[in-house]
C-alpha cells in the first residue's frame, strides 16, 4: 500500500473531483458518511456523549458533517468550533449553515473560553486540523489539546491526530492532540509509522472515500507500506525436481567466546527459510555446541578457539551473513576487513561487522553492490551520523545507500528498508519482540532467501515481512514478556504458511460501510 504525502492527496482530491463529476462537497460527504457508519457500527445507537471538535477547514467541514449523521440518528452530541482563524473553508460554511438548519448551534471557543467538561466515558472526535495543517497550532489550542487529553475520554482522530504535520516531526509534544484511533482517508500517512510521531496515535484504521483508483494506481511515492499483498508477487514456490542445491548456499559467519547462541540463532532461522545448505564459521570454541544443536548445519573453524582470526573459505557460499556476535577484537575487525575486500557476492552484514564498517568506512567500497546492511537505529546512527528528526534520519538514509549501493534495514518498531529513493515499511512484529537474539533471526532469515535467489531487496523486505509475521503468531502463544528470539525461529514455517491463507471477510464491517 502506497504512502502518500499531503500534496498527492490533495492531487487525488482534484483528480476524483474532475473525472467522477462531483463538488468538493460531495466528497465531503462521502468521507462524513464513511465516518459514520464506522461510528454507528460499534456504537449502535448508544448514547454515550459524543463532543465533536471541528476547526474551520475541511478537517472541521468534515466533523460538521458527521455531527449532522449522528444527529440524524439521534445519537448524543455536543459540537464545537475551534475558531482558530477567520478563513474559513467553503465546505466548513456550508456545513455550519446544514446544522444551523437543523437547529444545531455549536459551541465556539477562543483563546480565553472556557474548556467544556467532558467525562472520562465519554467520546471526542477531533476533526480540529487535517493534513492542511502547515504551523504549530496557536498557545491556546495547544492548551485546549491538553484539556481534552487530561479527560482521558477516548479520542477518535479525523484523519490525522490534529497538530501533527504529514512531513515533519512537531517541535513540542502539547501542540499535537493524541489519539486513541485515528481514521485516515484513504490512505494511511507515513507519520504513523515513525518512532517520533507514530506515538501520537494508538491504532489507525483507513476509510475509502472513493478517490480515483487509477490515479493512486499510477502515482508514484516514495515510501509504501509492506504487507502480504506487497510480498506474494515475488515469492518463489518450491519446484517439484529440486535439490538441495537448488535453493543456495548459506555461509553465516560470526561467533566469540560468550557468543556463540547468535550464530546458532542466525543458522536456524536461515535454514527455516529454506535455504539449501547452511555453513558456519565460528571460532573454534564454538564446534560441539553448535553441531550438537544443530545437526542440519555444517561447520568450518577459525584457528583461534575465543574469536574469529581469519576468513579463510573451503566453499563457495551463495549468499553471506557477516557479524552476529562476532565481537571487536582486533584479530576479528582485520579477519573481517580482509574478507570483505576479497569476497564479491551477495552478503547481509550485521551487528559488529557493521561497527567495524562504521568506524572504518573505506571498507564501504569493498562491499557487493545491493548489500544488505541490518542496524537497530545506535547502529545506524554510527553509520550515517546523527539526525535532527526521524525525516532528517529517512534522508540521510537514502543519501547513504544511493552513494553506496546497499539495502538499508532499519529495525525498529516498523522497520523501514532503504534502497537508494525508496522506503518500504514493515506492517508486522510487535513489542514481544524486542528481546536479545532476534535480530540475529532476521540476519539469517535473510540471508537464506538472498541464497535461494531472491534479489537482495526482496530477500530484506520478505525476511522482514515475516520475521515480525512469526513474532506476531508466535505471541498469541506465549505473551509479550516470554516471546524469545527461538519461538521467531518457530514461526518461521506458519508464518510462510500464513502467506497463503485467505482472510476471511467480516460480513458485518461490509454492511456497515454499505
Ligand atoms: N481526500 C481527502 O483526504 C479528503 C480530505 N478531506 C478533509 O480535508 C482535510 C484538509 O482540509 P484543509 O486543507 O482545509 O485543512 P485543515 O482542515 O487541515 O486545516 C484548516 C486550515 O487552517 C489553516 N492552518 C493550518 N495550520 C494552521 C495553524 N497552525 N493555525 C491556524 N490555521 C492553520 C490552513 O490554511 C488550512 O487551510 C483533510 O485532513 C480531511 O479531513 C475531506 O473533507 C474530503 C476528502
Ligand atoms: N517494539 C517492537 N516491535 C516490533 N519489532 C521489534 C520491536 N522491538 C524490536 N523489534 C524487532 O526485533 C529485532 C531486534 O533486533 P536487534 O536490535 O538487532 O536485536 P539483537 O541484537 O538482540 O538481535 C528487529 O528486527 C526489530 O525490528
Ligand atoms: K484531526
Amino acid at each position: 500500500m502506497k504512502l502518500f504525502t499531503a500534496e498527492q492527496v490533495y492531487a487525488a482530491d482534484k483528480f476524483t473531483i474532475e473525472k467522477q463529476n462531483i463538488t468538493s462537497d460531495e466528497l465531503m460527504e462521502r468521507a462524513a458518511i464513511q465516518l459514520f457508519n464506522w461510528l454507528h457500527l460499534r456504537m449502535q445507537g448508544a448514547q454515550v456523549k459524543i463532543h465533536l471538535f471541528c476547526g474551520i477547514g475541511n478537517n472541521g467541514g468534515d466533523g460538521l458533517a458527521l455531527a449532522r449523521h449522528l444527529q440524524d440518528h439521534g445519537y448524543n452530541i455536543e459540537v464545537y468550533v475551534v475558531n482558530y482563524s477567520k478563513k474559513r473553508s467553503k465546505d466548513f460554511l456550508t456545513n455550519l449553515e446544514r446544522l444551523k438548519e437543523r437547529k444545531i448551534w455549536p459551541n465556539f471557543l477562543e483563546e480565553g473560553s472556557e474548556w467544556p467538561p467532558i467525562k472520562e466515558e465519554e467520546i471526542i472526535v477531533d476533526a480540529i486540523f487535517g493534513i492542511g495543517l502547515n504551523r504549530a497550532p496557536d498557545e491556546w489550542v495547544g492548551n485546549l489539546f491538553e484539556h481534552l487529553e487530561s479527560t482521558k475520554a477516548f479520542v477518535l482522530a479525523v484523519d490525522i491526530p490534529s497538530g501533527l504535520f504529514t512531513e515533519s516531526v512537531p517541535k513540542r509534544e502539547k501542540d499535537v492532540l493524541k489519539a486513541n484511533y485515528t481514521l485516515s482517508f484513504q490512505v494511511p500517512k507515513l507519520v504513523f509509522f515513525l518512532p517520533q510521531t507514530g506515538k501520537y496515535t494508538v491504532q489507525w484504521e483507513v476509510l475509502d472515500i472513493g478517490l480515483d483508483k487509477q490515479f493512486l494506481f499510477e502515482t508514484d511515492t516514495d515510501y509504501s507500506l509492506i504487507g502480504k499483498n506487497e510480498i506474494l508477487p515475488f515469492y518463489r514456490p518450491r519446484e517439484k525436481y529440486s535439490h538441495k542445491g537448488t535453493y543456495g548456499h548459506s555461509l553465516i559467519i560470526g561467533g566469540s567466546y560468550g557468543k556463540m547462541g547468535a550464530v546458532q540463532l542466525a543458522a536456524r532461522s536461515c535454514l527455516r527459510v529454506g535455504s539449501g545448505l547452511v555453513t558456519v564459521y565460528i571460532p573454534k570454541c564454538g564446534y560441539i555446541p553448535l553441531q550438537t544443536a544443530i545437526p542440519e548445519a555444517m561447520v568450518i573453524t577459525d584457528n583461534e578457539d575465543s574469536h574469529i582470526s581469519e576468513i579463510e573459505l573451503s566453499i563457495e557460499p551463495t549468499a553471506v551473513g557477516l557479524g552476529v556476535g562476532m565481537g571487536t577484537k582486533e584479530g576479528t575487525s582485520e579477519a573481517i576487513a580482509n574478507f570483505l575486500k576479497d569476497y564479491k557476492r551477495p552478503v547481509v552484514v550485521d551487528a559488529d561487522a557493521l561497527n567495524l564498517i562504521a568506524q572504518h568506512k573505506d571498507l564501504l567500497k569493498y562491499l557487493p553492490g545491493q548489500a544488505v546492511l541490518t542496524p537497530h537505529p545506535k547502529e545506524l546512527e554510527r553509520l550515517i551520523g546523527s539526525w535532527k528528526d526521524d525525516f532528517d534520519k529517512l534522508e540521510k538514509a537514502k543519501v547513504f545507500s544511493d552513494k553506496h549501493d546497499c539495502v538499508l534495514v532499519i529495525k525498529g518498531a516498523h522497520t523501514i528498508i532503504i534502497y537508494k529513493n525508496k522506503g518500504y515499511v514493515n506492517t508486522t512484529g510487535n513489542p514481544g519482540m524486542a528481546t536479545g537474539g532476534t535480530g540475529d533471526v532476521l540476519t539469517g532469515m535473510i540471508t537464506g532467501l538472498i541464497a535461494q535467489g531472491y534479489e537482495p531487496l526482496q530477500a530484506a523486505l520478505l525476511g522482514v515481512y515475516l520475521h515480525g509475521r512469526s513474532g506476531d503468531i508466535t505471541v498469541e502463544n506465549t505473551g509479550y514478556q516470554a516471546l524469545l528470539a527461538t519461538d521467531v525461529i518457530e514461526g518461521i514455517g506458519p508464518a510462510f504458511l500464513d502467506l497463503f491463507k485467505v482472510e476471511e471477510k467480516v460480513s458485518a464491517e461490509e454492511d456497515g460501510n454499505e
